[in-house]
């Protein structure tokens, strides 16, 4: 048996077998996400193999590509279609699944029913945690990037291997044998014609090219339920690309392991970031640019090196400030929340609703410098604008505030937004809208908050084990209820959020020391 030496430090010397060597460096590499992308290439690289690489590097995934054509194409449209021959695009599938550990599976242009046969081959032989199928038939300009012969090869052969197909509405109405697809309500009906055909798991109808619509509505079917996800419209000429991006993105988010539902909000969500970077970009001629993925988008690659996605332990001691209990006491606001802090409160939110908002944004900026080198996340009650400002992690709305769908478009992906919610009706939105918690309030009768009636612990309960999303619970929280809260003992229930049992106190840090050991000690039993 021949032996490998490797070197380990300056001065030992190892012998190994090179199995044993092949299993060891195995171990010690880090397991990257991989996409896989099967797709045609675009020269103006606004769309195909170009977009899905650039969506999928920006959600942190490698991303290898099999190419099924080569397109000649720009801002004007599609000059030309060069087919890779079939066998050729076997050769590719085979060389990437073969070796490279492909998590998902994510299919653009497939011009002819013999390359989605060979892919379906390919996955057969090859199986993969998840396949995304975006089915593009028809470029946004109207040229055709597949044989209208393929359409039975998709329905019948790719499709029931999906986890998800992202149609647009002219592809889910050419899936559907050429119905007309002009409001929501339609758009309900394919997703669930779609899925009733025998396809995928689930159906997204993309509702981007829906006449008179204000918001950019689409459409999620899980086989259970429709969910209508809406985010504001960019108004841009630069939408060369979206739906690869959206489907690739989806795709990478599969790969980290998120769940469907999840991976499509995430992707819409950095789809709706990326348009609004680069919607005034000026690339080619032609009525519809390129939007970008990367160049602009600096918040959002430096939010993925630097920041932490939310983490709902952050809500276990959720302190609000009060600028009327801070008047009371003589205290700045940075002094309240320096001393929450001290005292282990896990998120602070700045409720200022008699500031100037000059005044509100100066005094986010001086609570941010306290609360970024402590790690701890500081969100803005009600205020976009001001949150926006001065960089805050995330906002809290409520029903009456800005709607949560328009709070993360406009917030982007990264930021932590949360909504008040009574009932499940109302959690089952924020969670569609994109929210990372819900507030559910007020548990108990509260001066604080006027006109706000109480939802006691069985509201709390009630909302709770209908919420998809963690909870804080709020309203006439102290020392002296906040272990009933928590005793539950819903396991999405993560914490409290209080004003007066910390702010309207003589020593802040010392009564949020003693609420945080009453939560710590209801967490260990
Ligand atoms: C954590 C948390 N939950 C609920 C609320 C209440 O928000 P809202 O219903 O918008 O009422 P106002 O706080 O704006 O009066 C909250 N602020 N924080
Ligand atoms: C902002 C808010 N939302 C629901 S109840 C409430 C007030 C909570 O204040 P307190 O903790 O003093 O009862
Ligand atoms: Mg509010």
């Amino acid at each position: 048996m021949a032996e490998v030496v490797l070197r380990g430090s300056p001065h030992v010397l190892y012998r190994r077998r090179p199995a044993l060597v092949r299993a060891m460096a195995a171990e010690a590499r880090r397991k990257v996400s991989h996409v896989l992308t099967v797709a045609g290439s675009d020269s103006g690289a606004g769309a195909g193999i170009q977009a899905d690489i650039k969506a999928c590097a920006a959600a942190g995934v490698y991303c290898s590509s099999v190419v099924t054509a080569v397109t000649a194409q720009n801002t004007v449209g599609v000059q030309g279609v060069h087919p890779v021959p079939e066998d050729f695009v076997a050769e590719q599938l085979r060389s990437v699944l073969s070796d490279m550990e492909v998590d998902v599976v994510k299919t653009g242009m497939l011009h002819s029913g013999s390359v989605i046969e060979v892919l379906c081959s390919s996955l057969k032989e090859f199986p993969v945690r998840a396949l995304v199928v975006d089915p593009v038939m028809v470029s946004t300009s109207g040229d055709m990037l597949s044989a209208p012969s393929t359409l039975a090869v998709y329905c019948n052969k790719l499709l029931p291997l999906a986890d998800i197909v992202t149609p647009n509405l002219k592809e889910a109405s050419a899936l559907l044998g050429g119905c007309s697809l002009k409001s929501v309500a339609d758009m309900y009906s394919a997703a669930k014609l779609i899925h009733s055909l025998g396809p995928s798991r689930n159906v997204l109808v993309k509702g981007g090219d829906l006449p008179d619509s204000s918001d950019a509505v689409d459409v999620f079917y899980d086989g259970e339920k429709c969910h209508e996800l809406r985010g504001s419209r960019v108004v841009t000429r630069n939408t060369h690309g979206t739906g690869c991006t959206l489907a690739s993105y989806i795709a990478a988010e599969l790969a980290k392991g998120s769940p469907v539902m999840q991976a499509v909000q995430r992707a819409k969500s950095y789809v709706a970031s990326a348009l609004c970077y680069s919607k005034d970009l000026v690339i080619g001629n032609g009525p519809q640019g390129p939007f970008d993925h990367l160049m602009k988008l600096k918040n959002h690659v430096s939010g993925l090196a630097q920041k932490p996605l939310f983490n709902p332990d952050d809500l276990l001691l959720y302190a609000v400030t009060d600028s009327g209990m801070n008047k009371k006491w003589g205290r700045s606001i940075t002094d309240a929340v320096k001393a929450a802090i001290e005292g282990g409160a896990t998120i602070i939110q700045l409720r200022e609703k008699e500031a100037d908002t000059q005044d509100f944004v100066e005094a986010a900026r001086s609570c941010l410098a306290i609360c970024r080198p402590c790690n701890v996340p500081l969100l803005i009650n009600d205020r976009v604008d001001v949150a926006l400002a001065c960089d805050a992690d995330g906002v809290h709305v409520g029903q009456s505030d800005m709607p949560a769908h328009l709070v993360r478009s406009l917030l982007g992906p990264r930021k932590i937004v949360g909504v008040s919610c009574k009932n499940p009706a109302q959690a089952e939105q924020a969670w569609a809208d994109g929210a990372n918690y819900i507030g559910c309030g007020g548990v108990f009768p509260t001066s604080t908050k006027a006109n706000n009636p109480t939802v006691g612990l069985d509201g709390l309960r009630t909302v709770c084990m209908a919420s998809k999303l963690p909870v804080v619970a709020i309203g006439g929280i102290s020392v002296g209820n906040a272990r009933s809260v928590l005793e539950i003992s819903v396991p999405n229930l993560k914490g409290v959020a209080v004003v007066s049992a910390l702010f309207d106190q003589e020593c802040i840090a010392t009564e949020t020391r003693r609420l945080r050991s009453i939560l710590s000690d209801v967490l260990r039993t």
